[in-house]
């Protein structure tokens, strides 16, 4: 008690983390014991806070309005804060109104961001609370929107920048970042942030945006969390010419220069924070994704969110979709338009299943998957001028050079566009799809809504209603001959979340493909035959959190079946310790 009452008059609060309580202690108590040791004074469930204006100004800690009485009197807030106390409750519905006020999604953005530099327990409750109203606007469409304006709207930095200026230095700035324990990283290098292409060091908003996923869908408490973007230039000149670009002001730097940056990130984190940190690569152009993902697959615990996670969770919408389109996954003939990081990840990941499947030899089912990039279809004849990735989807046949012409001779059950092109799933397209499918699965997989290859009302209208239709940015409800259309998303939000919760819960050291696969099967599992009876092969976004905890329980329990689990004993119920292990936003008690 003396040593409370000393650090409270040194400007410290003490916050109540009883161990026992769920109420948003049981992540810390799970994920932090280091950074939770540490920062003990006297109890094991006393914690120091900042206090009195400090405390108003410190995001982690501040509750605004909802202090009580007693916290006012014992944590020198008096004074500082209207008379009002309110609840949690009536914050979120308040804030709420007032976010619904603004017409323009990005001030929505722009708000949300204030918000979680504010409050961010707040921040979060909204955000789960409100997830499919919310996602749109902290997330895909209007993430895009923000990182093109980034230079203009930044007003306090949310991650790490490491720029090639630290280059030498990268462990001292891992250090300058106020938390220690960290779990999750998302890295990007912002040369391809959705389909809008090279954003530079604006492309920030990605890692920001993911991580907040992580901990809304995910569980993943914020303080495990580190956005990073690597600043090695870019090749936008109208960012290069804007005076309020935020980034370095050269062209990218390509080789050796930037491997070895790379290099010594990856060295650095793993050095700084244990080989038990998850680094995301998200937003990276193909022809380094590909290679940092092989290179670093073996040394570090790395996952690639455009190639892994939306494999998985395309994988998912199909497996889903059979119950509507029927047959089995290796009775269907895909085609995908954009053979990148997405198109090939997701072909890729759909073989492997369908050789599990059906016994096949991989090679055997990548037959039935063929691709179109911007040359036309992928086909043998081209394979010198290939890139490693597209090699394996170079079939026989004879050139075609388009999508039209390829849906007409290769006659795809299911087509799949990952382009980052807009509009190129043509009225002529859809119909060709309908005219060869009862029900044409079709996804259009392209970031932001912009670039989505076609919206919603085309999928349903030119097909006349018969489309089985998801999309990477979400659609509203579409009113076709007298019925309401429901279109569900498809977007690695519904895999990364979970299967880094799983990764953790585990201690998971390495990724390995039957892990993405088992992530899959969770997500599937969870659509039931009342969702798809509507239409939609995605369960809905309000019920992520339980979505991801079956998704972590499913990952940690491969993780241990084939030996890179390292958190020992393995809990009994998976499920259960995933969901015990989240974070929850509701306040906590200070006494
Ligand atoms: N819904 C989701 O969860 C996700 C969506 N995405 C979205 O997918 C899109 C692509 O991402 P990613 O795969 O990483 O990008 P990549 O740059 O790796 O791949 C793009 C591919 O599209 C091809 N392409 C580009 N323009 C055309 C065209 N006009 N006609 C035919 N093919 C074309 C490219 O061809 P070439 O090789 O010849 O240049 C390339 O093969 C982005 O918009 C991104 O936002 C990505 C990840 C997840
Ligand atoms: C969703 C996502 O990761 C992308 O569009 O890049
Ligand atoms: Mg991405």
């Amino acid at each position: 008690m003396e040593s409370t009452l000393k650090e409270m008059r040194q400007g410290a609060s003490v916050l109540d983390m009883d161990p026992k309580s769920t109420v948003g202690g049981g992540v810390e108590d799970v994920y932090g014991e280091d950074q939770a040791t540490e920062d003990l004074l006297i109890t094991p469930w006393t914690l120091s806070v900042a206090s009195g204006y400090s405390l108003l100004r410190d995001p982690q800690y501040n509750k605004g309005l909802a202090f009580t009485e007693k916290e006012r009197d014992a944590h020198y807030l008096r004074g500082l804060l209207p008379p009002i106390v309110v609840s949690q409750q009536l914050q979120v519905k308040k804030l709420m109104q007032s976010i619904r006020n603004y017409e323009v999604p990005l001030l929505k953005y722009i708000a949300m961001m204030e918000l979680q530099e504010r409050n961010e327990r707040l921040f979060y409750k909204l955000l789960i609370d409100n997830v499919e109203e919310l996602l749109p606007i902290v997330y895909t469409p209007t993430v895009g929107e923000a990182c093109q304006k980034y230079g203009s709207i930044f007003k306090r930095p949310q991650g790490l920048y490491i720029s090639l200026k630290e280059k030498g230095k990268i462990l001292e700035v891992l250090k300058n970042w106020p938390e220690r324990s960290i779990q999750v990283i998302v890295v990007t290098d912002g040369e391809r942030i959705l389909g809008l292409g090279d954003l530079g060091c604006q492309g920030m908003g990605i890692p920001v945006g993911k991580l907040s996923l992580y901990t809304a869908l995910g569980g993943v408490r914020p303080s495990s969390c580190l956005p990073v973007t690597i600043d090695v230039g870019t090749n936008n000149e109208q960012l290069l010419k804007d005076e309020f670009y935020i980034g370095l002001r050269q062209k990218r730097a390509t080789g050796q220069e930037y491997s070895e940056l790379l290099h010594e990130f990856m060295t650095a984190a793993k050095q700084n924070y244990g080989e038990k940190v998850l680094i995301q690569f998200e937003d990276f152009a193909n022809h380094n994704a590909f290679e940092l993902l092989s290179k670093y697959g073996t040394t570090h615990l790395v996952f690639n969110d455009d190639i892994q996670g939306t494999a998985a969770v395309v994988l998912a919408g199909v497996v889903a979709a059979l119950k509507l389109i029927g047959g089995t996954l290796g009775e269907h003939t895909f085609l995908f338009l954009g053979a990148g990081e997405a198109g090939t990840g997701i072909a890729e990941l759909i073989a492997l299943e369908m050789a599990k499947q059906t016994k096949a030899p991989v090679e055997e089912t990548r037959k039935k998957i063929w691709l179109v990039d911007s040359k036309g279809l992928i086909v043998s004849s081209r394979k010198d001028s290939l890139q490693h990735f597209k090699k394996p989807w170079a079939h026989e046949h004879e050139p075609v050079k388009d999508l039209l012409s390829a849906v007409k001779v290769i006659k795809p059950t299911v087509l799949i566009g990952s382009s980052g092109v807009g509009k190129t799933f043509t009225k002529e397209v859809i119909e060709a799809m309908t005219s060869c499918n009862d029900k044409p699965l079709i996804l259009a997989l392209s970031n932001p809504t912009s670039q989505s290859e076609c919206t919603a009302e085309e999928a349903y209208t030119w097909s006349k209603g018969r489309a089985i239709f998801a999309s990477g940015s979400p659609f509203d409800p579409v009113e076709y001959n007298g019925k309401t259309f429901f279109s569900g998303q498809s977007n690695n939000a519904y895999i990364f979340p979970g299967f880094g919760l799983g990764i953790v819960i585990s201690g998971a050291i390495r990724v390995h493909d039957e892990m993405l696969l088992a992530a899959s099967e969770a997500l599937a599992g969870q659509v039931t035959k009342e969702i798809t009876k509507k239409g939609l092969i995605y369960p809905p976004l309000s019920s992520i959190r339980k979505i991801s905890a079956q998704i972590a329980a499913s990952v940690a329990a491969k993780a241990y079946e084939i030996g890179v689990a390292t958190r020992l004993p393995r809990p009994e119920n998976l499920v259960k310790y995933a969901e015990s292990c989240m974070y929850t936003p509701v306040y906590r008690n200070y006494r």
